[in-house]
């Protein structure tokens, strides 16, 4: 569900089209399809990386299947630039295919059709994965902190007072401070990308007694250092209330690096904090949440925290939920009706 939303999200902003909740499109299914594959490979390192002869054993199966995908990818992006060029779908050129096409007017050298779709797809890899996975450990910590969720409503409830109105991006969001620690303390336990991204170092250095020579390729372990029980008191407890006063040295509690830091630090992270706020708030403040209780169970259990593998890390085990709606949900559909 959560990938449907940041998927939509993003191709709203691309192209100005929903492709899931619209399942009588045939141009959706594709896509769905066609990103489930995108997603699956970007998460898997082939073997043949490491030892080419695999390669030779496997007859070049493994690749000749990615340049299929990646044609078809390439076909598709090309198809959306196009619709956008020849003015079809919504016309009021707010697209950012739209703003990237005039651009291409002025600079065609450099905003070639190639760079557009380069932008597409990397916004598309980068930008949709990584915050549905973060709304859905911070969903299954919530749910295991019943204090927490009830403090990060009341929060929300007393900011929108008895008005009726849903969260708003630029009225409220700003002002949930306490909604805010919870996404940073996620981000603190659950980053969605816990190696960072690799990076190359551009010349010979000495970091914590040892040498790194130049080309060397640098992950850095966000995921451990986020947790360095010499850093973070209790680390690894999920307590919102440690960036209570903003988090940054200055405030005594050291700041998390979930979207990396410096020159090639996530150019999303914005987005993400907007993506990720607005829609946990509206969760909380339109919905009753409660654990999914098995036939088997005696009691209610704790939702399991263990992390799957892939290049955004994912839960191990799917987060199942129940839900009620609240006032303001039931409110607004007898207003719709
Ligand atoms: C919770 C959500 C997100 C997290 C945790 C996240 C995290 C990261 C991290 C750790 C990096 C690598 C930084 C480094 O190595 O120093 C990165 C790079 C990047 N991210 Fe994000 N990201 C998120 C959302 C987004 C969104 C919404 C977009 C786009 C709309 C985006 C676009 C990118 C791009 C383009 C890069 C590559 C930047 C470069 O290589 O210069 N990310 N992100």
């Amino acid at each position: 569900m959560f990938q449907d939303l940041t998927f939509n999200n993003m191709m709203r902003m691309i192209a100005g089209k929903r492709y899931y909740g619209e399942d009588q499109l045939e141009e959706a299914e594709r896509f769905k399809e066609m990103m489930v594959e995108v997603m699956g490979y970007a998460g898997a390192s082939s073997n043949a990386d490491f030892l080419p002869v695999l390669n030779w054993l496997d007859g070049g199966r493994f690749e000749r299947k990615l340049a299929g995908l990646s044609r078809r990818l390439d076909e598709f992006m090309q198809r959306l630039i196009d619709e956008r060029r020849r003015g079809s779908g919504s016309n009021d050129n707010t697209t950012m295919i739209d703003h990237l096409l005039s651009l291409q007017k002025s600079q065609p050298e450099y905003y070639s059709d190639q760079i557009i779709k380069g932008i597409i797809q990397i916004m598309l890899l980068a930008g949709t994965d990584t915050s549905a996975v973060t709304l859905e450990w911070a969903m299954s910590n919530l749910l295991n902190h019943p204090e927490i969720l009830r403090k990060a409503r009341d929060e929300i409830d007393a900011q929108i007072g008895e008005e009726g109105r849903m969260v708003d991006e630029v009225l409220d969001l700003p002002k949930l401070h306490y909604l805010q620690n919870v996404i940073t303390e996620t981000l603190r336990l659950y980053p969605s990308a816990p190696l960072l991204v690799p990076h190359s170092s551009s010349r010979d250095f000495t970091l914590g007694g040892y040498h790194v020579p130049r080309n060397t390729m640098l992950l850095v372990n966000a995921w451990a250092i986020h947790r360095d029980p010499r850093v973070w008191a209790d680390s690894t407890s999920f307590k919102p209330e440690r960036f209570e006063g903003g988090g940054g040295d200055e405030h005594g509690c050291p700041k998390p690096i979930p979207f990396g830091m410096g020159r090639r630090a996530c150019p999303g992270a914005g987005l993400a904090q907007r993506v990720v706020g607005l829609t946990l708030a509206s969760l909380i403040q339109c919905f009753e949440w409660e654990k999914v209780v098995e036939e088997d169970e005696e009691e209610e259990e704790d939702i399991d925290m263990a992390e799957g593998t892939g290049l955004t890390m994912p839960k191990l085990i799917p987060l199942q939920l129940n839900c009620r709606p609240r006032p303001i949900i039931i409110h607004k559909l007898v207003l719709a009706a």
